[in-house]
């Protein structure tokens, strides 16, 4: 059953659409990085919004289709998904294919995965370019920004929430996967950083956004790409591997994760957190623990430890200690920092932790939660390494916090009882994170929380 049918107006996708390719979703969907439902059966899909991009009854086909996959608890995710429609699939374009769909208006063409095809990438950036309004799709553009025509695209394939496609080295284009309504901090944040000139971020350039049953969605965002750029976990990983220290750079880190908190703090509303707000927050990291340990048996045994991380900040919110709290980005660790060839660091990827309703990543939060998570990052490649190397985790973690304190005046080490709770619900978070999708890794944060779990030893 459709919710919302959108088209393009050029033609109807029949209503049979989603129907013929139902069977080849099921199989093809769970099997996606992006889907966020793993583990769970997909019982169905229900059609939210369809727009046809290229007529499906040319050589290509293309369709933009908004499609909520059906699992338990209902009504389940809603993913996008850029469909394209072929008599055959050229041999280059294999590992992109869904299938070949047997009944419905598209009964004997095969369907795949658009992105991987350069022709309905230069689609979508052409759309940006010319700011175009297909169906309930509202392609746009920062006014001051160009885009030039006709720049190559490919496709990323890096592991990934989203999908990103990069045009010609000069710009790289997010389309996210599972989509929520709502402003989405990973356009909200860099718009604002950008109006405040924090050069740490890069500014978007144009944005896909959808208007459905009166709510706003956004569905990706362009932003320059920052050429030959090396992200934060590589470098630390080359480093490591070469024996080499970390400190300069992970101090430059702490400066300029320093810098994009103070512009958001100038930004964006900031708020005081007092006894109520800290109750919650100690609430919600309790709450996250017990489903964590529900969830992964490995994990049970330390959760009377990690408990102390939250009570203790529970008794300073008691003695009537205050925090401030303001945006943050919410998912910070060495993979979302970018090194230009010159040395300079963004940060990039705003969405917060993409498993949290946006309503919660977008509310105000201790800045600390950023440090700690970047905190976990530099234990992370150190336990990563073979042999794990303790010692190079200890004095990156200090070196960001002293360069965190340059530039704030205020360094997070001295907040002690914040910062331990924080890298404990993180670490718990990893714990999840790590049993959905990679399992191999869960030594990582359980070595983590052994130590937060008893933090004199
Ligand atoms: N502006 C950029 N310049 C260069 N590379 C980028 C840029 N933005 C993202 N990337 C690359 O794309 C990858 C995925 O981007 P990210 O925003 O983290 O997506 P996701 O939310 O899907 O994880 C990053 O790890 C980085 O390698
Ligand atoms: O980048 P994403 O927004 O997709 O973030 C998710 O995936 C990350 C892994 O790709 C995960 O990060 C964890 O692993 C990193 C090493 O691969 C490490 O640097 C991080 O500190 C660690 O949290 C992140 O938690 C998850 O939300």
């Amino acid at each position: 059953m459709a919710e919302t049918v959108t088209l393009s107006g050029r033609t109807s996708p029949g209503p049979g659409l989603l129907a013929s390719l139902d069977p080849l979703l099921r199989e093809w969907l769970p099997r996606q990085r992006w889907f966020a439902g793993k583990g769970r059966p997909v019982t169905g899909f229900s059609l939210v919004a369809a727009t046809e991009l290229l007529p499906v009854d040319g050589t290509l086909g293309l369709y933009h289709l908004l499609v909520r996959a059906h699992q338990s608890p209902a009504p389940g995710d809603c993913y996008q998904l850029l469909i394209g429609v072929r008599e055959a699939l050229p041999p280059r374009l294999a590992p992109a294919l869904i299938g070949h769909v047997e009944e419905g208006p598209l009964a004997g063409r095969t369907v795949y995965e658009a992105l991987h095809d350069p022709r309905p990438a230069e689609v979508l950036l052409e759309a940006l370019r010319t700011q175009a309004h297909i169906g309930g799709l509202r392609f746009e553009r920062d006014p001051g920004q160009d885009i030039a025509p006709g720049l190559a695209p490919r496709l990323m394939t890096a592991e990934q929430s989203n999908s990103s496609v990069v045009y010609g080295d000069t710009f790289i284009l997010k389309l996210l996967r599972r989509i929520v309504p709502g402003t989405n901090p990973d356009l909200e944040l860099p718009l604002a950083l950008a109006l405040e000139g924090c050069a740490r971020v890069p500014a978007p350039t144009a944005w896909l956004r959808a208007e459905l049953a009166e709510e706003p969605y956004v569905l990706g965002v362009l932003q320059p790409f920052v050429r030959g750029a090396t992200d934060g976990w590589e470098l630390a990983l080359r480093e490591l591997r070469k024996g080499e220290d970390f400190g300069a750079e992970a101090r430059a880190l702490g400066r300029a994760t320093a810098e994009v908190h103070v512009a958001l703090a100038r930004a964006l509303p900031t708020t005081t957190l007092g006894r109520v707000q800290l109750d919650l927050l100690v609430t919600g990291m309790s709450e996250r623990l017990d489903a964590a340990a529900q969830a992964v048996p490995a994990l049970r045994p330390y959760a009377p430890g990690l408990r102390t991380a939250f009570s203790a900040l529970a008794d300073l919110a008691a003695e009537g200690h205050t925090w401030t709290a303001q945006r943050i980005h919410g998912d910070l660790h060495l993979g979302q920092c970018l090194r230009s060839p010159s040395g300079e660091w963004s940060l990039i990827d705003f969405e917060g932790e993409p498993s949290r309703p946006l309503a919660e990543r977008r509310l105000p939060q201790p800045p600390v939660r950023d440090i700690a998570g970047m905190l976990r990052s530099f234990d992370y490649a150190a336990h990563s390494a073979d042999p794990p190397a303790p010692g190079w985790a200890g004095r990156s973690r200090a070196a960001y916090c002293s360069g965190y304190a340059e530039v704030t005046g205020a360094d997070p080490r001295t907040d002690p009882v914040l910062l331990r709770a924080y890298e404990t619900d993180k670490a718990v978070y990893e714990v999840v994170y790590e049993a959905r999708h990679r399992p191999d890794w869960l030594p990582v944060p359980l070595s983590a929380v052994r130590r937060l779990a008893n933090p004199t030893t």
